[in-house]
Order: structure tokens, then sequence, then C-alpha cells
């Protein structure tokens, strides 16, 4: 099986710090460039442009791909569901949680485009000319689009169009370029996509398990700490835990009182208020640590 992974820009990197800590090691091979194996002898890589992605997915070239969702959507679109997907759709396994952004329709700030109807008989320039037409059927506004292929925010000030739709993050590129969101087109953060006839295949469950575990992990903390056993109540009702926290009998102290040891998962911003609770309950030594994969 082999997955398409984005070869350079923003998305290169987390990708690949993914795949690690999925425990899918990309091996360093002299042609990475390309092609590269990972641990697993079924499991292989393949680099490619973030935009060409999912056009590699559909020719069969690779089964997945981890892109963002607005050039799945440029390349043909993406069904609501697994079971609406035609051979050639990409279905959405997975969202991977990174390389969030907004693709928006945007226009100079003092200019005379304040809605998206103002546009009728405009032109727009983007660098995502198939999302950018279906917008425009969705809204029923008859616009020319143009595609560029970069600096897509300098073509409003330079007569080339009306507006853009590109994408945006923090507002910065849109602030500094003096241009104004007038609507929003579409929510992208980077998916696991599949053709839709390896869905079912248990590598690909195998896959999709091992992303779930990062990122249920992500944000979480394992508890560990010990507790007076007549004191145990209490340090549950601290302490919810993903289904109930593991309790095991540990030494009693030097009163001869009997202790229990208590592990818990904890949501990671509930780490700093619990540990005075279940200090305040008589728990000691307690230990916080990171969790790599958590398979619920
Ligand atoms: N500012 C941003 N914030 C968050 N995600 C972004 C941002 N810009 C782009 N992305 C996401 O990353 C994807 C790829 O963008 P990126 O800039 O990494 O690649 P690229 O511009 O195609 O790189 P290159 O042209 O060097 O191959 C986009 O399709 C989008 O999903
Ligand atoms: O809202 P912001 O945080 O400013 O982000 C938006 C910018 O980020 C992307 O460009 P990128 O940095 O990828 O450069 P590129 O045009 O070379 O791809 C995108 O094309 C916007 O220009
Ligand atoms: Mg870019």
């Amino acid at each position: 099986m082999r997955i398409a992974v984005p070869n350079k820009g923003r998305l290169h990197e987390p990708t690949l710090s993914l795949l690690e800590r999925a425990g899918l090691h990309v091996e360093e091979t002299a042609d990475r460039q390309l092609y590269a194996d990972t641990v697993d002898p079924d499991v292989s890589i393949l680099f490619a442009r973030a935009a060409d992605i999912p056009e590699y997915v559909r020719d069969g070239a690779a089964d997945l791909g981890i892109t963002g969702l607005d050039q799945a959507a440029e390349s043909g679109g993406v069904p609501d569901s697994a079971s609406e997907a035609g051979e050639d759709d990409l279905v959405d396994l997975l969202d991977l949680g990174y390389g969030s952004c907004k693709l928006v329709l945007a226009a100079p700030e003092d200019g005379d485009i304040s809605v998206v109807s103002d546009l009728d008989g405009g032109t727009i320039a983007t660098e995502f000319p198939a999302v950018t037409r279906d917008y425009l059927d969705r809204v029923g506004v008859d616009a020319d689009v143009v595609t560029v292929t970069g600096a897509t925010e300098l073509t409003p000030h330079v007569d080339m169009a009306d507006a853009i739709v590109d994408i945006t993050s923090t507002g910065t590129t849109l602030k500094v370029n003096r241009l104004a969101v007038i609507d929003d087109v579409l929510d992208s953060s980077v998916r696991l996509f599949a053709r839709p006839d390896v869905v079912d295949d248990p590598k690909v469950e195998q896959v999709v398990t091992a992303f779930e575990s990062v990122l249920a992990a992500d944000g979480r903390r394992y508890l560990m700490m010990n507790a007076p056993k007549a004191r145990l109540d209490e340090v549950k009702d601290v302490i919810p835990g993903l289904g109930g926290p593991t309790v095991m009998d540990v030494e009693a102290d030097e009163e001869g009182n009997g202790m229990v040891a208590v592990h818990a998962v904890v949501e990671e911003h509930d780490v700093f208020a619990t540990i005075s609770e279940l200090k305040a309950v008589g728990a000691s030594g307690i230990l916080v640590t990171e969790i790599e994969r958590l398979i619920e």
C-alpha cells in the first residue's frame, strides 16, 4: 500500500512527524525525493506536491493521500460520505487536524466591492478556479475566473481582477495587501484521503487506527499517583479519567495505612487544577507524562 505525502512546503514536516508518531517511520534512502519505504514492509511513501496528491490517488499511483481539503476540492470534489463516492471520487477518511486554513473571497478594502453580488460581470483571480466556479454557481453570481499560480493578492491592485479567492489563516497576508474578506468559500484542513476501492482494506484500517491513536493522544496526559485506599472515592471524583482510572494495590505506608496506585488519562488543560485537588485528597508521588498513542 502506498501513501502520497507532500514533498515540500508547509505540510511536509508535520506529515512526516505524524507518520513517525503513528509508528510508520519513513526510512532514509538516497532516492527519498520520490519514493521511500517505511518500517512496515507493506506500506511505502510517494512524495508529491500537495496540489498533485488528489490526482495521484485517483489515478492509482497511490492508495492513500495526505493533503489539504482545498486541494482535493479543487481536483474534483469530495463527497460527504464514502457511500456516495463514485469510483473517481476521493473518500475523506480522517481530519488530521493541521494545515487549518480558509479559502475566502476578498477584495480591496477601499474599493466598491462589498458583497459577492457586486462581482456580477467582474473578474476573480485564484489558484483554485474549480472551487471558485462552484462557489459562484452556488451563490448565483456570474463572474470571470482567471487562474494564477501565486501572488494572487497582488492581482486586484494591478487591475487584473476585482477580487480574489485565496487561502487565509492568520489574515496577515490579506491585511498587508489591503484586502478585506467578503465571504467564506471553504474551510480546509489536512485530511487522509483514499480511493473508494481501498477503504475496506485491512491495511488501510490499520493506518487509520494508527493516525487516530496519535490524534487521541494529543492534548492528553497520563497521571500516576499513590493515594490512601481509604480516600480512593475522593481521588476518583477528582479524576473521572477515560472509562475510570486504573487502581492497583501497593504496599501500605509506614503507619500501615492501605495504599493504592492510581493511573488515569486526563485532558492536558485539566492537569494544572487536578494536581492541587489530588494533593488535597491525600495523593502523593504524582507523575504527569506524555502519551504517544492512545487506542480508545
Ligand atoms: N497559511 C496557511 N495556513 C495553513 N494552511 C495553509 C496555509 N497556506 C496553505 N495551507 C495549506 O497547505 C497546503 C499546501 O500549501 P503550501 O504552501 O505548503 O504548498 P505550496 O504552496 O503548494 O508549496 P509549493 O508551491 O512550494 O509546492 C494548502 O493547500 C493548504 O491546505
Ligand atoms: O493568512 P496568512 O497567515 O497570512 O496566510 C495566508 C498565506 O499563506 C499562504 O501562502 P504561503 O505562505 O504558503 O506562500 P506561497 O504563496 O509561496 O505558497 C497563502 O497562499 C496565503 O498567501
Ligand atoms: Mg503556499
